[in-house]
């Protein structure tokens, strides 16, 4: 059985199955039908009169287009059609649909069609797009701002494998239409914010064409994880939810964010080593925290002498002195511990990045956000996509590469793209409490991946919940309120 429960496509996939499908004795034609069928269902949900405006590309997409605009003409709309080459020069099922349309075609546009007409349908170019837009595109994306806009597939402009614009322009949607499985891309910034609302739309491709290209890359969801997450029983008893160590160095609130945020994952115990000075703020933060002060370096190797402390966090305001790149190698030295790295406990190998990566194994999970990602792995340049793939697989671990679209790595292949975190989630904190809930699932004994992956999912959750000007410790409170609706589903 796969682990890819909500798979999404590479554009190479897309064609894969759209290949699997026809073999399978669904026509490509019969495909292009109900693809632009699709496409005229929601450009007649949009509730705006008038005119429909539709630029058909010299490809598929532009074939969608073109039964879209027939379909919606015969249905007794004003449609006015523009295509970007010559009709002669259309191939395959394109040309098929081009020709069953009875309409002017039209080879240049003003911005008085675009003015006049009421919504446009974007057919220029699909998830393949591979070259940047052509000036003329650009203008027609820049007139259509603020009109209702339906894309085919994707917005022209963008990449499907990446979801960054190619080039200096794409059209922003109001809504796109896609086809069996969503891309990747459109699940990332900034695709996301040009897609609008995404439909997703049944052509009759078979999905088990899905078993035979088995995606990499999957959309967070609890179908990816749940099904190994602890649950609550009369036979367990606190060490069965495992021993979370937090180290707290200079900063001290970051530490307490993130060893109560283990705690309310739902972690067994939570020990906090901190500065012997510091001892009275971490106890006062909460009684449940089990709170070791350390008067020298070398305090966790101690502590982790105790083999029932199975998973360790370094880095939230640890600081950056040398104590910090020991106290890693001891969280690291067990492979059967679980460690989770972040913020100092990163940035401080930026000088020798390989010496933190011989330390990392199949249960650490590195937690940077972009600046830290950066210094890491400073030869990586393509997108956030391309990067993270290479970068776990040079780590040998996991790595959650911190954004408005999360994404969670293994050496592997695997990829999940999370899409749940609302923008409140931008404030001083909340990343602390992130790898405070990865280090608690971890040392329920939830795998790397799916704690990384689960961790990322309830912390949108509980921002969603703690709502717009919520604090990072308001997003602690909210996991008990998101893991109670959770669990007592
Ligand atoms: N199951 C499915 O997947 C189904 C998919 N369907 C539809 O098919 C669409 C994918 O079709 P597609 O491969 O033909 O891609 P599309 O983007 O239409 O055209 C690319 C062509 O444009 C040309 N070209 C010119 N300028 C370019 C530029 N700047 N950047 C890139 N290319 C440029 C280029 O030619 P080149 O000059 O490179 O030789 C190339 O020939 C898909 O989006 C969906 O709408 C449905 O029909 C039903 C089933
Ligand atoms: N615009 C955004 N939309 C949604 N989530 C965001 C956005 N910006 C940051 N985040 C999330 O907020 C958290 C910030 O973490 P981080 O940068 O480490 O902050 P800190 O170190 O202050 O805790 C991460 O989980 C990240 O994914
Ligand atoms: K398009």
């Amino acid at each position: 059985m796969s682990w890819n429960k909500t798979p999404l496509l590479s554009v190479e996939e897309m064609y894969l199955a759209d290949r699997f499908a026809i073999q399978g004795g669904v026509s490509g034609r019969t495909l292009m039908e109900r693809a632009g069928a699709a496409v005229a269902e929601v450009v007649q949900s949009c509730r705006c009169e008038g005119q429909v405006l539709v630029l058909c590309g010299p490809g598929n997409n532009g074939g969608d287009g073109f039964v879209a605009a027939r379909l919606l003409k015969e249905s007794g709309r004003e449609v006015k059609l523009f295509l970007s080459i010559e009709q002669e020069k259309l191939s395959g099922d394109a040309s098929f649909m081009a020709e069953r349309w009875s309409g002017s075609i039209l080879y240049s546009l003003s911005q008085q069609d675009f003015n006049e007409s009421a919504l446009v349908v974007d057919a220029l170019f699909g998830a393949g797009l591979s070259r940047p837009l052509e000036k003329r595109f650009r203008d027609f994306a820049a007139w259509s701002v603020g009109k209702e806009v339906v894309s085919v597939d994707m917005p022209s402009g963008i990449s499907g494998d990446t979801g960054q614009v190619i080039g200096a322009g794409a059209f922003v949607a109001s809504r796109t239409v896609t086809f069996f499985r969503k891309k990747t891309g459109h699940l990332l910034f900034p695709a996301r914010a040009h897609c609008g609302e995404m439909i997703l739309a049944d052509i009759g491709i078979d999905k088990s064409c899905l078993d035979t290209l088995e995606p990499k890359v999957a959309e967070n969801s609890p179908a990816l994880w749940q099904r190994v997450l602890p649950d609550v029983s009369f036979d367990k008893h606190k060490y069965h939810f495992g021993h979370a160590v937090i180290y707290g160095g200079e900063m001290s609130g970051a530490a307490r964010l993130a060893a109560l945020a283990a705690l309310r994952v739902g972690a067994g115990l939570v020990t906090v080593s901190c500065p012997l000075a510091d001892r009275q703020i971490y106890a006062l933060t909460s009684p449940s925290l089990i709170v070791e002060g350390r008067e020298q370096s070398g305090a966790l190797e101690t502590l982790l002498m105790d083999k029932r402390k199975n998973a360790v966090l370094v880095g939230p305001g640890a600081g950056s002195s040398g104590e910090v790149i020991a106290e890693v190698r001891s969280s690291a030295a067990d492979p059967d511990r679980a460690v989770v790295l972040d913020a100092d406990a990163l940035s401080i190998f930026s000088e020798d990045p390989d010496e933190l990566f011989a330390l990392c194994h199949s249960k650490t999970v590195l937690t940077p956000h972009d600046g830290e990602f950066r210094k890491l792995f400073p030869d990586l340049k393509q997108s956030r996509i391309e990067n993270i793939r290479t970068a776990a697989r040079r780590a040998g671990c996991i790595v959650v590469l911190k954004g408005a679209d999360s994404l969670i790595a293994a050496p592997d292949g695997r990829l999940v793209i999370n899409t749940n975190a609302p923008f409140w989630l931008a404030k001083g904190g909340t990343g602390d409490v992130l790898a405070g809930m990865v280090c608690g699932l971890l040392a329920q004994g939830v795998p790397a991946f799916e704690a990384a992956a689960a961790a990322v999912w309830f912390h949108g959750e509980a921002a969603k919940f703690a709502g717009r000007g919520m604090l990072a410790e308001d997003l602690v409170f909210a996991i008990k309120e998101v893991s109670a609706g959770f669990f007592n589903k």
